[in-house]
């Protein structure tokens, strides 16, 4: 199952700096980790913003819940989830 997800980053201007870069190293490695695993096939940083697209590749809504709520920076994001369904005009479905 396809998703797309918009996630924007809003750090605390008063967190910790050693806390923001340490939870910006995990949140690196996770999101590595999770694109060589085949389930973060794309993400983009959207121009301008600290924000990003995805497209995640999941078995299930709650398997994607279980990843978005790992991420380090999870608690200083605003997530927004679109389910994608074959469009049939796509040549590629
Ligand atoms: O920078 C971001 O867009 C937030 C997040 C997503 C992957 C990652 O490494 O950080």
């Amino acid at each position: 199952m396809l998703y797309h997800v918009r996630m924007d980053v809003r750090i605390p201007h008063d967190l910790d700096p050693d806390v923001r870069d340490d939870t910006i190293a995990r949140e690196k490695a996770y999101a590595q980790e999770l694109q060589r695993a085949g389930k973060w096939p794309h993400l983009w940083r959207i121009a301008g913003e600290y924000a990003n697209f995805s497209v995640f590749d999941v078995e299930s809504h709650d398997e994607l819940h279980q990843i978005l709520s790992g991420l380090p920076l999870f608690p200083y994001m605003d997530v927004q989830v679109t389910p994608l369904a074959k469009h049939p005009s796509d040549i590629n479905n």
